[in-house]
């Protein structure tokens, strides 16, 4: 058989090293966005950074097995609204475009992280 065989997410996402750099670039997006940072003031930002890597790592695929809160816990109380998700989705958008994950891949962990809305928004 000829055909190459197809790569998974985690792999296109850059793996370990990928997805830690798409992790912290979040980050720097949050912490530069005054509309949703304020959403992050009473949290352990360091925790925070490994579950979420953590977590895209399991997602798309790759060898970790996510140890945080489900989603419904860990949003309950923060009063997020569609806005907010839209944000930080936008923000992940723009990270994995500076780091020319390709279209397809940004695609496959965007539908992956969208059901997770009614789990996170206005609980
Ligand atoms: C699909 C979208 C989202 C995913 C995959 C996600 C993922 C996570 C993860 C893995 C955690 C850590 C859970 C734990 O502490 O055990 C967390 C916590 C948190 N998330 Fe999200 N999140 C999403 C949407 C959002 C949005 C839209 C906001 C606000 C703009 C947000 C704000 C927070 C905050 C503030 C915490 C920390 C709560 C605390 O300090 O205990 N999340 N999220």
């Amino acid at each position: 058989c000829s055909s190459q065989p197809t790569p998974s997410l985690y792999q296109q996402l850059g793996g370990e090293s990928g997805i830690a750099a798409i992790t912290d670039g979040l980050l720097h997006q949050i912490e530069h966005d005054p509309l949703i940072v304020n959403h992050f003031r009473d949290t352990d930002i360091p925790r925070f950074r490994d579950l979420l890597a953590e977590q895209l790592c399991e997602l798309s695929g790759g060898p970790c097995v996510y140890s945080g809160a489900t989603m419904e816990e860990s949003h309950t109380g923060l009063n997020l609204t569609t806005r907010d998700f839209d944000r930080l989705v936008n923000h992940l958008i723009t990270v994995m475009q500076q780091r020319d994950i390709p279209y397809s891949a940004q695609n496959r962990l965007l539908a992956l992280l969208a059901p997770m809305y009614s789990e996170v928004v206005e609980r």
